[in-house]
C-alpha cells in the first residue's frame, strides 16, 4: 500500500472487532477520513469509542483489511510494526495523559520526539526551541521545568496535547483530552488544539462525551451502541 496525500488519513471497511469471541463491541461497515479533516466522535458509553481510537491507533489489532491508516493497512502488520508507525504518524491524548510523573513538564513533552528519529526530522527548530514553542501557544510555557505532580489537570491536559502535537504527527487521537476542564477552558484548549493542528497540516479524531462542542469540528461521526442495536 502506497502512503501519498491522496490516502485518506483514515479508512475503515467492515470491520469488527471485539475482546472475546463471538461479543464485537465495534461493527463499522464503512467510514473514511478525510487528511486534515477534525472529526468528532460521539456515541454511548460503552460503543466502542476508545476502542476505535485504539485500533486507529494501532495499540489493538484490527482483522488485516478493515482499517486504513495513512494508506497503511494496521491489521497487516505486527505488534512492533504498528508500535514505530505509530511513534512515527501519530499523536495520541489519552482520558489519563499518561504522563511520566518522575519527568518534568519539558522532557515528558519530548518523549515521543527523543524515540523517534522520523518526528524529530519534522521539527524545524532545535529540540528545545519547538518545546517551547508548542508550550507557549498552548500557554504552559513558563511550566517547562515544573513536576507534571504538581500541576492542575487542566494543565496536565495541555502538557498531554504538547506532547501530541510536538513533531507534526499527520494524524492526533484524543480521547476526551477535556473532560477535567470548565466550558470556558474548554473552548480555549480547542480553539489552541485546532490551530495547532490546522497549521501542521493535521488530522484530528475527537472523541467527547459533550455535544456542545460538536459544532467547532468539520464532522460528526457517531457509533451505535452494537448491542443494543443488535438486539
Ligand atoms: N480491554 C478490554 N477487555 C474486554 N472488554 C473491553 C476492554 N476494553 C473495553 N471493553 C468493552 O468494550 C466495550 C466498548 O468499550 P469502550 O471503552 O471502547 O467504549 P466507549 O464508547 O469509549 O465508552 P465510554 O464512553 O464509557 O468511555 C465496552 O463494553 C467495554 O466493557
Amino acid at each position: 500500500m502506497v502512503d501519498g496525500p491522496g490516502e485518506p488519513a483514515v479508512r475503515v471497511s467492515g470491520l469488527t472487532f471485539g475482546y472475546e469471541p463471538g461479543k464485537p463491541v465495534l461493527d463499522i461497515e464503512a467510514v473514511e477520513i478525510e487528511r486534515g479533516e477534525k472529526v468528532f466522535l460521539f456515541g454511548p458509553s460503552g460503543s466502542g469509542k476508545t476502542t476505535l481510537l485504539g485500533l486507529v491507533a494501532g495499540v489493538l489489532r484490527p482483522p488485516p483489511g478493515t482499517l486504513e491508516v495513512l494508506g497503511h493497512d494496521l491489521g497487516s502488520m505486527s505488534g512492533p510494526a504498528r508500535d514505530a508507525f505509530r511513534a512515527s504518524h501519530i499523536g495520541y491524548v489519552f482520558q489519563m495523559f499518561n504522563l511520566i510523573p518522575y519527568l518534568d513538564v519539558r522532557d515528558n513533552i519530548a518523549l515521543p520526539v527523543r524515540m523517534n528519529a522520523e518526528r524529530r526530522g519534522r521539527l524545524t527548530g532545535s529540540l528545545d526551541e519547538s518545546i517551547a514553542e508548542v508550550a507557549d501557544t498552548l500557554g504552559i510555557g513558563d511550566l517547562l521545568g515544573q513536576t507534571v505532580t504538581r500541576l492542575s489537570v487542566g494543565q496536565q491536559q495541555r502538557v498531554a496535547a504538547a506532547r501530541a502535537l510536538l513533531g507534526s504527527p499527520e494524524l492526533i487521537v484524543a480521547d476526551e483530552p477535556t473532560s477535567a476542564l470548565d466550558a470556558d477552558r474548554r473552548h480555549a484548549f480547542l480553539e489552541l488544539l485546532f490551530r495547532n493542528v490546522s497549521d501542521a497540516g493535521a488530522t484530528l479524531l475527537f472523541v467527547s462525551h459533550d455535544m456542545t462542542l460538536a459544532d467547532q469540528f468539520d464532522r460528526t461521526l457517531s457509533l451505535p451502541d452494537v448491542n443494543r442495536a443488535g438486539g
